[in-house]
């Protein structure tokens, strides 16, 4: 509960008027029983007026309580929806600081779950904890007081009933939390499997999968099933469970008092007014089992998004590193690097220098590390040992904002917003204008498409730009990372859906607009580096040679081999 604190502070005025309204319409409650009793004592005696006067109480009191339980449930909404957007943000706000390794353990799907689903449990409780939690103590106390204070001689009938509800609710509760959990984690899978297969619905479909999908949600849906019935199972047990109680109890009573009625018919009042304060007690302890039953679930979720807030970034920028404009000098000093949970690095002891302005390609095998590589200079993962500076500064010690101003990857896999075109070129630079947004359109080669939109940069990208081509999200992407004028750019194998003359132009335009840049191009084919100032050539995580094209073809036996199977499949048509 500690996670909702600093956030209900927020809400001391509803928090206030919850608490007010609450005690006011639990208090009404309690006093009606006692109420009925005098209005059946002046029928007896045959005291109309007082009769009169005790039915208006009575009438004002259940108006009051109404009124009462209406703003109560108000108060009780305002808090439970501030409290919880309030949440969602901070913890929206926290996987933002996730590092690519916090968020891959986590897993994108239980985030999202979290976010949503758990949400609703905690709003759920929050809400409840304003409407009942204040209620059922004082309805508990008040019901058990005043219904001893009404038949003294019947307190045990109370306790009874009390210690047999207690013992109903600790058989059953600890059984539910298990299955509230089990079907929490179970949630998270089947959104992962549907997740997955919405977003690669064209796989599914061109590969026939449909089927094979099907049959992995099933299962997971069927696990669900079972856990759901289970729960209602428990559920159907423990509310008749409460009721036998409730009734044995009244039912008691009535057969006790009944017994002597004859002798004193003055206690009729008093066994009606009882019966109220007993049903009162036991249908709240009923209702504070089923609010505890949905505590358990709600607590399960408060506990999945306090695990998400109290998680370390495991990657964070010094706050109180200066901002600099870094050069575009890039240094990688006996770097080796393993992913979070693998066993073996994909990196390993990678040294060199580069100078600002410098074109430089990396090439090698597909999982040789090409990517890695430039997720370390863009600092998405820290090395596991050795340096890398951009500018001359160690990435451990830098600015985030000088380094994202200095350095922009195009990853291999174009992804853009749902937003507008230059919604998405902004990502790059927020201050951009047309005019950037004209200048970087035109090296990535995208002008050409994007001013045939009558709407130009307005033009809107659909959720997963669907409406776009490979080629066309790859030229926006490119756009994006260019409209900064970084320092550093890296293109991850990210002009692979351009046909060879479009290629041609973008690096061409590169070369011309941002001379002062220096340039990574990712490739798997030799022809798309061999142009280059040096090749870098990985092999399994090391770096084989570094140098020219001419002199790698001399001194490098992998690259001479790469570079001939290349040609002789054709690869230099292109
Ligand atoms: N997030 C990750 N977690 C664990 N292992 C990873 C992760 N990303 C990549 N790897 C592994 O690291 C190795 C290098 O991957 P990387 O993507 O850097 O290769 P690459 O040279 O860019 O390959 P490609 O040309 O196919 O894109 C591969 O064996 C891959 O399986």
């Amino acid at each position: 509960m500690q996670i909702l604190t600093p956030h209900l502070r927020h809400y001391r005025g509803a928090i206030v008027g919850a608490v007010i309204t609450i005690i006011i319409a639990a208090a009404c409650t309690l006093i009606q029983p006692r109420m009925l009793q005098y209005i059946l004592d002046s029928l007896l005696k045959n005291d109309r007026q007082a009769m009169f006067r005790d039915s208006i109480i009575l009438i004002l009191l259940a108006v009051i309580g109404v009124i009462a339980g209406i703003l109560n449930v108000y108060f009780a909404a305002k808090i439970a929806q501030g409290t919880t957007s309030d949440l969602r943000a901070q913890t929206y706000r926290k996987i933002q600081s996730f590092s690519l390794s916090n968020i891959e353990k986590f897993s994108a799907g239980t985030l999202v779950v979290r976010l949503i689903n758990d949400m609703n449990q905690v709003l759920n409780i929050v809400m409840t904890t304003f409407m009942q939690i204040l209620r059922i103590p004082i309805m508990m106390v008040g019901a058990f007081v005043m219904g001893i204070v009404t038949m003294p001689r019947f307190w045990w009938v109370q306790i009874v009933m009390l210690v047999a509800v207690a013992g109903v609710i600790v058989l059953t509760f600890p059984k539910l939390g298990k299955l509230f959990d089990g079907f929490q984690k179970n949630l998270d899978q089947s959104n992962m499997i549907a997740k997955e297969a919405l977003q690669g619905i064209r796989v599914v479909k061109s590969f026939n999968q449909q089927e094979r999908e099907a049959k992995n949600y099933d299962a997971v849906s069927d696990q669900m099933n079972t856990l759901n019935i289970k729960i209602g199972y428990m559920f159907s047990t423990l509310f008749p469970a409460f009721f036998l109680v409730c009734d044995a109890g009244i039912t008691l009573v009535i057969y006790l008092v009944g017994k002597n009625i004859v002798n004193a018919p003055g206690e009729l009042a008093a066994i009606t007014s009882y019966i109220g304060y007993l049903m009162q007690l036991l249908f709240t302890l009923a209702f504070g089992g089923m609010t505890m039953a949905m505590y358990a679930r709600g607590f399960i979720s408060l506990g999945r998004i306090k695990e998400v807030l109290e998680t370390k970034p495991d990657l964070t920028f010094d706050p109180n590193a200066p901002k600099q404009a870094l050069s575009g000098d890039v240094e990688f000093d006996d770097v080796s690097f393993a992913y979070p949970n693998a066993k073996d690095e994909t990196l390993k002891h990678v040294s060199f220098k580069v100078k600002q302005g410098e074109t430089i390609g990396i090439i090698g095998a597909t999982g040789s590390g090409k990517s890695t590589l430039a997720q370390l200079m863009t600092r998405l993962y820290d090395p596991t040992a050795g340096t890398v500076k951009v500018g001359g500064v160690d990435l451990k010690h830098v600015n985030e904002s000088s380094l994202r101003k200095a350095v922009a990857l195009v990853l291999q896999k174009a992804l853009l917003f749902s937003g507008t075109i230059a919604d998405n070129l902004r990502q790059g630079d927020r201050k951009a204008t047309p005019t950037d947004f004209k200048w970087a359109t035109d090296i990535a080669q995208a002008s050409e498409f994007v001013e045939q939109y009558t709407d130009l940069y307005e033009h809107q990208v659909e959720e997963r730009s669907a409406n776009l081509s490979g080629g066309q999200k790859q030229r926006l992407s490119i756009a994006r990372g260019v409209v900064r004028k970084p320092k550093v750019l890296i293109l991850d194998d990210s002009t692979s859906a351009l046909d060879a003359r479009s290629e041609k132009k973008v690096k061409e335009a590169l070369e011309q607009k941002l001379n002062d840049t220096t340039l990574f191009i990712i490739a798997e084919k030799i022809f798309s580096v061999m142009d280059a100032d040096r090749i870098l050539v990985l092999d399994q995580g090391e770096v084989k040679a570094f140098d020219t094209h001419e002199k790698l073809l001399e001194t490098s036996e992998l690259y001479r081999e790469i570079y001939q199977t290349q040609r002789a499949k054709g690869g230099e048509a292109k």
